[in-house]
């Protein structure tokens, strides 16, 4: 037997010419391409969760820190009605979004994208102005991530203030409502912050939203209210959050009622979320800007003063939580 003979197969024998290895090959890449095409492709989106790692945050609130020398206690947010409220802040340091790492910045808020590092009654404060809305474009993500930059800062205490529109007949305009719950029609449909990886050195997995309020703030804050005779102007009650921009329908608004809801906003559920998610201790009061639809609304010249009336009870209820909390009062 002559052992040189190789024995080939049929394949072989069939891809005589170069041109019928050409075609063979053609024919191959077409047929792979159909099946590529048949396959849905794999669309990678960055989780809410993950659009900030931890050294992001902590990066973020290390600068903020060495830029102002100072480590704050307490954390403000402001919502777009509000912004006044940050002159409450003494001998501030001043901070563009722009000067911090990474910061989301939101084009529609122009020069209202400022923090405040100073003191506010003696105690270490830094307020945020300029809000970041999801309705602007904003992932949830960006919305809720100045509360864990605040939490790496050092922040033990956050103050929620923001406007909103009266659902409960009993909400006037310029009253300031004292959040004790709310009702997140956002979270309903698993549009939370936290959605994705979960890092624990943010908070666990596991967020209960009992007590997202703190009860102890709340209790301080009525108590302030009586102590300076506003307590007919201060409702305690449960903000109902949606996406916005556009209002609610009168279908809506009595949805809402039946279902326990006393205000209506579009912002501070996913903050709360992950301010419970990293243990901040919350209050967050809003001031009614909307009357209810079956109330009527007050005349429009008195408008401007019920406002600044219901910043003020606002301003004087968080001085006052701070002063006392500064002094163990
Ligand atoms: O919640 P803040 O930021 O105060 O904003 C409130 O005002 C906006 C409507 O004018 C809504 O975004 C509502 O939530
Ligand atoms: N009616 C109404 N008024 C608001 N004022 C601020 N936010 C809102 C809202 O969502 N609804």
């Amino acid at each position: 037997m002559n052992r040189n003979i190789k024995m080939c197969n049929g394949d072989c024998c069939m891809l005589k010419t170069a041109l019928q290895i050409r075609r063979m090959k053609l024919l191959i890449e077409k047929q792979l391409q159909k099946e590529a095409n048949a396959k849905p492709k794999n669309i990678i989106v960055t989780p809410q969760s993950s659009l900030y790692s931890y050294e992001d945050v902590q990066n973020m609130a290390k600068y903020i820190i060495n830029r102002a020398e100072k480590k704050p206690k307490y954390g403000l947010i402001f919502g777009s009605h509000m912004n006044k409220l940050s002159d409450l802040v003494d001998s501030p340091t001043v901070l563009e979004y722009t000067d911090i790492p990474k910061f989301p910045i939101s084009p529609l808020h122009g020069t209202n994208c400022k923090m405040f590092v100073g003191e506010l009654m003696g105690g270490p404060v830094i307020a945020i102005q300029g809000r970041l809305h999801y309705y602007d474009g904003n992932p949830f993500g960006s919305c809720a991530l100045p509360v864990r930059m605040l939490k790496l800062c050092g922040v033990e205490y956050l103050f929620l203030i923001c406007s909103a529109g009266a659902i409960a007949a009993d909400c006037k305009v310029g009253d300031v409502v004292v959040i004790k719950d709310h009702i997140n029609m956002f979270g309903w449909g698993g549009n939370c912050p936290l959605v994705g990886p979960n890092d624990v050195r943010f908070g666990s997995h596991n967020v209960t939203m009992t007590n997202a309020y703190d009860e102890k703030l709340i209790d301080r804050a009525m108590e302030i209210a009586r102590e300076i005779g506003q307590d007919d102007r201060v409702k305690c009650g449960v903000y109902a959050c949606v996406g916005g921009p556009a209002l609610e329908t009168p279908a809506e608004h009595r949805f809402l009622r039946k279902i326990g809801a006393d205000v209506i906003g579009m912002s501070i559920a996913p903050e709360v979320t992950v301010a419970r998610h990293c243990g901040l201790k919350v209050l967050s009061l809003t001031v009614i800007t909307v009357p209810s639809i079956d109330v009527a609304a007050p005349p429009q010249n008195d408008y401007a003063s019920l406002l600044s009336e219901g910043r003020h009870i606002s301003s004087e209820l968080v001085s006052r939580i701070i002063y006392k909390i500064q002094n163990n009062l």
